[in-house]
């Protein structure tokens, strides 16, 4: 698995802002779809484009677009739904499907209670996106569900990882398939009850409030 953590001032600072416990919702979502489509620059580098023929006022010329079929974006709810538009802003001809899961607090293990992806994934890039990696196992899940369907090039856009969530991750892709994650900051650990240090905090209740 290939991890790119995306060094760019502009993300460290947002980043730094978001991170803080006095920075409300409303800012906190903002600042949430900037930082994503700053790192949607880096997560779309290796889409497949092909070339395309067009003429220019001046004379026909051949450049590229992107290459059928349209990657698929998959927002992790709740908290990855508040990634989706900073991707689609980039990739405005892609297509969503959902997963819906939630982390077990006492278990830790991902339950999923929605999941709304297309049957065949044969030969489609596709980008998962959810702000937190923390012991893996949400993403692992994920990836599995897109990796049955035939998928074999994925890219996870985060915004915070630990160290522990990367290893278990790339342990459980192996040589399965193509996988990147592009990343903001790799952060120092897990906590006791596997929150990322120094993190954030719950990023679906700081986007969407505790329920
Ligand atoms: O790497 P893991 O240990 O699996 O944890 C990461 C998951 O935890 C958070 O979601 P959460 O379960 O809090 O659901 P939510 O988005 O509804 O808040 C986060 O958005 C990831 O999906
Ligand atoms: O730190 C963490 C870990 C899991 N989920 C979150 O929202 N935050
Ligand atoms: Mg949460």
């Amino acid at each position: 698995m290939r991890v790119h953590v995306v060094d760019h001032p502009l993300v460290a600072h947002k980043l730094t802002v978001l991170r803080d416990v006095n920075t409300p919702s409303p800012n906190f979502r903002q600042l949430v779809d900037e930082l994503v489509t700053l790192l949607a620059y880096e997560a779309t580098r290796d889409v497949k484009t092909e070339p395309h023929e067009i003429e220019t006022p001046v004379a026909p010329t051949v450049g590229v677009r992107i290459a059928e079929p349209m990657p698929l974006v998959v927002p992790i709810l709740r908290a990855g739904l508040g990634m989706l538009d900073g991707l689609t802003r980039l990739l405005p001809t892609a297509e969503v499907g959902f997963l819906g899961m939630q982390r077990d607090e006492e278990t830790l293990e991902a339950v999923t209670y929605a999941n709304r992806l297309p049957d065949d994934l044969t030969d489609r890039h596709c980008f998962l996106v959810d702000p937190m990696l923390a012991t893996g196992g949400t993403l692992v899940a994920a990836i599995d569900y897109l990796l049955e369907r035939g998928a074999r090039h994925v890219t996870a856009v985060c915004l915070l990882a630990a160290p522990e969530g990367i290893e278990v991750l790339s342990t459980a892709v192996g040589d399965r398939a193509d996988v990147e994650l592009v990343v903001a900051a790799v952060d120092e650990k897990l906590d006791e009850n596997a929150y990322i240090v120094p993190g954030l905090g719950d990023a679906g209740d700081r986007l969407y409030g505790i329920v």
